[in-house]
């Protein structure tokens, strides 16, 4: 059996691994060994079967004896260790949900329901390093990935609608505190059938502007309001995240001579742990409306075409509908008034889940294949 370690298995993402791996019965399949960065000789998660005590996720030896490394720790810790422990001529598999290697070179962007041939070419070309997406980019393409696959896109535009997990736990927390501290302001005038509704709003208003309302991990309120900016600023006033739309779309796809454009605005909305994300697609091509919808619902065994019409709408096609599960649904798909090209969509996916999670369990299965 393959010895697999796991770093950064407590995590938000990381928890969210362990309990599909368990799901999947994924643990009866290697030789798992934890490691931790701060709780050196402490133990493991339950995972059905005895498992050593924790290792220091920074001794190269034991890491080294690993045959396949996977990270959920983070940014920081790959680019303290990944490299020492390459330059020490350590030849196993490193599986990460952190973007730090994401671009390199020798490195494969993975997501195998939309681009297993490009894993399948790079483990026949021997890379070693396999780096999950970006979120967004992920959910994204498990949604419209068979439009991309049959050439039929000439651009993209991607209007988000982030979750605060994507920010972390912390931030997570955060936004029900504010939640909390804006319902506070305003529940004995809720209460009062009489009170003025303008009266509550004014109460609210005035709490989220208040210097003591919690903002320690956004910076500025979520709750009642949204932040249309994530991450740093690149260039042209362009976010990284939505840097990361054209980028990480066209690596995945392993699109080789021309660059698809993608571009949007990447906003951060009150949802828990699922991003949604408002479509606007230049097609090549006038495809027909029920095309489309067959190439949408034959691309993968997630993605569900949900029908354009209110009741269906806004029952599935919510961050509240998906939570907590695999689902791709993919709906409010139209023709745009631009033209018989554009076409529009919505579409909701749990971003632990296919957005961090999954596409690495399902490397690891593939590694164990291989
Ligand atoms: N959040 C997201 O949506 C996404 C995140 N990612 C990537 O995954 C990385 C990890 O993200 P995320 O899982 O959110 O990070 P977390 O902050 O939840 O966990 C990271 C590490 O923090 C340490 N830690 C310290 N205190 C605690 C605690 N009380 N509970 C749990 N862990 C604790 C653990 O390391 P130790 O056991 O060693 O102390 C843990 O592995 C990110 O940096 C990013 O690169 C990728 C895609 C999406
Ligand atoms: N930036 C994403 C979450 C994330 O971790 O992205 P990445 O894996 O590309 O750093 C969000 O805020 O929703």
């Amino acid at each position: 059996m393959k010895q697999v370690g796991f770093v950064g298995w407590r995590g938000m993402v990381g928890s969210v691994l362990m309990q599909r791996m368990r799901e999947e019965e994924d643990f009866s399949l290697i030789d798992p060994v934890f490691f931790t960065t701060s709780q050196k000789g402490g133990t493991g998660p339950e995972i059905g079967k005895e498992t050593p005590p924790l290792k220091d996720a920074f001794d190269l030896d034991q890491l080294s004896a690993m045959d396949i490394i996977i990270s959920c720790q983070g940014g920081d810790y790959t680019n303290q260790v990944f490299k020492q422990l390459r330059q020490s001529g350590w030849q196993g598999y490193w599986i990460d949900a952190a973007s730090a290697l994401r671009m390199e070179k020798d490195a494969v962007i993975i997501l195998d329901p939309v681009n297993k041939p490009v894993i399948e070419q790079a483990l026949h070309d021997g890379v070693k390093n396999y780096i999950g997406g970006n979120c967004t980019v992920s959910l994204m393409l498990m949604a419209v990935g068979g439009l991309f696959e049959k050439g039929m896109v000439e651009w993209m535009s991607a209007m988000t609608y982030q979750a605060a997990s994507g920010a972390g736990a912390k931030n997570m927390r955060e936004l029900l505190q504010q939640m909390g501290e804006a319902h506070r302001v305003a529940k004995d005038l809720l209460n009062d059938p009489a009170s003025s509704i303008l009266e509550i709003d004014r109460e609210v208003a005035g709490t989220l502007r208040d210097k003591k309302f919690p903002t320690e991990n956004f910076g500025v309120p979520l709750a009642g309001s949204l932040i249309p900016w994530i991450d740093k600023e690149v260039a042209n006033g362009q976010s990284r995240e939505e840097w990361k739309g054209q980028a990480e779309t066209n690596k995945i796809l392993g699109s080789s001579d021309q660059q698809i454009p993608v571009d949007g605005i990447c906003v951060r909305v009150g949802a828990m742990r699922c991003h949604s994300q408002a479509l606007t697609i230049k097609l090549k091509q006038d495809v027909p409306l029920d095309e489309i919808e067959e190439i949408i619902a034959q691309s993968n065994d997630w993605v569900q075409v949900v029908p354009n019409e209110r009741e269906a709408t806004t029952s599935r096609l919510t961050p509240t509908a998906v939570t907590g599960s695999l689902s791709i649904p993919v709906g409010r798909l139209r023709k745009l008034a631009m033209g018989k090209e554009y076409l529009s969509v919505f579409t909701v996916g749990d971003q632990l889940l296919w957005g961090a999670a999954e596409p690495l369990r399902r490397m690891l299965r593939i590694l164990i294949q291989h």
